[in-house]
């Protein structure tokens, strides 16, 4: 069998990274169940493990290789391998702090676009919504936003206005399986060799938008799943799977686990950033400082006071991501007793009225 590995997203960039290696197989990872990894080779698919070197000289969680990844391996037998090397990715969804500290939890590599999808009915949520934007743009791929189940929506141009307070710079399609004709402007980000990748919350519709872009039903979507049948997906051995218009669309656990975490805080609430770099002081807390050029915004009716609390939210969070647990607690009594010193005054205090 002879698989051209451009149809599953090989481009010259991974080509010439192999090229110092011609006794190795380059191959895709498709598939990922804790050490063992299927990749796909120009021969076939293989079952892989990590060589000994490898998880001897990996220190942190994103050196192992993840789905979407380009390796390098060689063949032990017909059919198993070992992985010797994880290209360069050109992206990576993560959650956790992988761009910081190197221990985020991979979720997929080389992704072109991600699909940040959101239901039009009940579900929608322009915070949850800003919290994966954070996350995608953190991937590097780009993101797209699809709002989903457009025939259920009622009230569509009061939905759009709020999210255009944190969609600005990214597409947005809006759909509905129900209506096919919908789904189109889907289809230019999944040509040939382009991988793409849908996050969003439990039952927004990502199965069934997947389902419709295969043109077959190879994942469970919640209509045809029974209340207590666990697994969503049928007998896949891949997590990425080969489009009918020759893109890729990479569907892991993971992804559906995903966590929100922030990411740059910048990218998604520029205007809050912006506004901070005017209050008086450098460490401005926006809460009682004098000076507080955020808080006067919010005063002025200028900013969604709402949207403050999410950026200090989104903040705090970040902060913590690089602290270990004993940090962390450091940071926990801070905030709760403004200091080590002042905690323990409390609790003398306590004691003593006891
Ligand atoms: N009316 C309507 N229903 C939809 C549409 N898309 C999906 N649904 C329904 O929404 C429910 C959830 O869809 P799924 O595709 O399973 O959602 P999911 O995002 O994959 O959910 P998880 O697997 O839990 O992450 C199912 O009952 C679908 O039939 C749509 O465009 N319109
Ligand atoms: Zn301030």
């Amino acid at each position: 069998m002879i698989i051209d590995l451009k149809t599953y997203g090989l481009t010259p960039d991974f080509e010439r990274a192999a090229a110092g290696k011609p006794h190795a197989k380059l191959g895709r990872v498709v598939n990922q169940q804790r050490n063992l990894y299927r990749v796909l080779t120009a021969t076939g698919e293989l079952k892989a493990q990590l060589s000994g070197k490898f998880r001897h000289v990996a220190t942190t969680q994103t050196e192992f290789p993840t789905v979407g990844d380009w390796v390098l391996l060689t063949a032990l037998t017909s059919d198993r391998a070992q992985i010797q090397q994880v290209l360069p990715r050109r992206s990576v969804l993560a959650r956790g702090s992988v761009h910081q500290a190197g221990q985020g939890q991979l979720i997929a590599a080389n992704l072109d676009t991600v699909f940040i999808c959101t239901s039009l009915n009940e579900e929608f949520n322009v915070r949850r919504l800003e919290r994966y934007l954070t996350l995608a743009w953190e991937s590097r791929a780009t993101p797209v936003i699809v709002l989903t189940k457009m025939d259920l929506c009622r009230d569509l141009a009061t939905k759009m206005a709020a999210l255009e307070t944190v969609s600005v710079g990214v597409e947005t399609i809006i759909c509905s399986v129900k209506e096919p004709a919908s789904l189109a402007p889907l289809h230019q980000y999944t040509t040939p060799g382009r991988t793409v990748a849908f996050i969003g919350s439990s039952g927004v519709g990502k199965s069934t938008l997947i389902n419709a872009l295969l043109g077959r039903t190879e994942l469970v979507t919640r209509t045809i799943r029974a209340d207590d049948d666990k697994g969503r997906h049928t007998t896949t051995a891949r997590q990425l799977l080969q489009l009918p218009t020759g893109g890729l669309v990479i569907d892991t656990p993971g992804m559906r686990e995903l966590q929100l975490y922030a990411g740059n805080l910048d990218q998604t609430f520029g205007d809050v950033a912006q506004l901070a770099t005017r209050c008086r002081f450098n460490d401005c807390s926006h809460q009682t400082e004098p000076g507080c050029a955020v808080r006067a915004a919010v005063e002025r009716g200028e900013l969604d006071p709402q949207r403050v609390v999410s950026y200090q939210k989104l903040q705090r969070e970040m902060s913590y991501q690089d602290l270990n647990a004993r940090q962390l607690e450091q940071a926990k009594i801070e905030r709760m007793f403004g200091g080590k010193r002042a905690m323990q005054q409390v609790v003398r205090r306590a004691k003593k009225r006891r």
